[in-house]
């Protein structure tokens, strides 16, 4: 009998905490290597190609519900891949084994390694296309803010939620061309708009620490993979998120479809995003307001990473420190 299958599921859970965290840092400190270099493919296949040996060793029976798409990469983790030690408990996987690759090739803030395991079933699997988001952080009345509201006005309840002025809410939106209304809109409301190049993982799991990233508002629309593995975070941490997939082609529509997700407009929140349990690791590839990036130097390689678990709401700030050379077996 293997170990596993002699643990019940909610030590499985707990030992998820420290075994997942592996595969993060395995995967952040594979990407440092190849940060300022200018190939973010290449940081993203090493990033990949180490989480995915990590992952083999979960004493679980995982399978990528939120991956790469097929790249034919074997070493790769795309979304279907059966991956895990055990032949155990059933656990869906989400992970970026390097979320924000053109931060790390530029040597910016804000590259992290991600990855969220949780039961089977729990995780929604979004297909790849945009996702319209808006978040908040703990402790608001629910639906104070929405997704369907105007951005000035979604501010100004905000602000009086907090019961602060507009001008003391900050709300951070990725620098793109297709949000130039939304940034508009907020800075009008006399609100602080932190514009990020890239990263809207971390740029929604600011919100759940406004008083240390100094965000109280996520808007705009990135990845949908990355808004259920940001939801993923807020559903240990707390706050609210509310996602819209933007289906543009028949492609995506479809892939939808295939998904089981009936209803194309839907307006998730976290609790639809992530329905169950769920363990999420956040390791720093390049210094950042959530994490800081890998350390590596002569005398050792030094890792940060934040661990959430949804069961307990505990967030863990988890600094390892390993021999030089000890790359390869984390
Ligand atoms: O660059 P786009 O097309 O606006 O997409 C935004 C998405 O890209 C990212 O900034 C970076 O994603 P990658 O690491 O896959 O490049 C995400 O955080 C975000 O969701």
């Amino acid at each position: 009998m293997s170990q596993s299958s002699r643990l019940d599921p909610a030590s499985v859970e707990r030992l998820l905490t420290i075994e997942l965290a592996r595969a993060t840092e395995r995967a952040a400190v594979a990407a440092a290597r190849w940060r300022g270099r200018g190939d973010e493919m290449a940081a993203d296949r090493a990033a990949a190609a180490a989480m995915r040996e990590e992952l083999a060793r979960l004493p679980v029976r995982g399978r990528i519900v939120i991956g790469e798409e097929e790249s034919g990469d074997s070493a790769g983790l795309p979304v279907g891949l059966e991956i895990g030690a055990a032949a155990g408990m059933r656990v869906e996987l989400a992970v970026a084994p390097l979320e924000g690759a053109t931060l790390c090739a530029k040597d910016q803030a804000g590259a992290i390694s991600i990855a969220a395991a949780a039961s089977s079933g729990a995780l929604l699997q979004a297909p790849d296309c945009y996702m319209d988001k808006i978040a908040i952080g703990p402790g608001y009345a629910e639906g104070v803010v929405d997704l369907d509201r105007d951005p000035a006005e979604n501010v100004r309840a905000l602000a009086e939620a907090k019961g602060v002025s507009t001008g003391e809410i900050t709300v951070c939106v990725l620098d793109r061309p297709r949000h130039a209304q939304i940034v508009s809109k907020c800075r009008k409301a006399g609100a602080c708009v932190r514009l990020i190049t890239d990263g809207d993982v971390a740029g929604v799991i600011f919100v759940t620490n406004p008083e240390e990233t100094g965000v109280d508002m996520y808007l705009g629309s990135g990845g949908a993979p990355q808004g259920v593995l940001a939801a993923a975070a807020l559903r240990c941490a707390g706050g609210q998120m509310q996602g819209r997939l933007v289906l543009e082609t028949a492609e995506q529509r479809a892939c939808a479809l295939r998904h089981g997700l009936a209803d194309l407009r839907k307006k998730y929140g976290v609790a639809d995003m992530v329905t169950g349990d769920v363990v999420v690791c956040v390791t720093g590839v390049t210094d950042g307001r959530l994490v800081g990036g890998v350390v590596l130097d002569k005398s050792g390689i030094e890792t940060e990473t934040l661990v959430y678990r949804s069961a307990t709401g505990t967030v863990r700030r988890i600094g390892a420190r390993r021999r030089p050379g000890a790359l390869l077996n984390l």
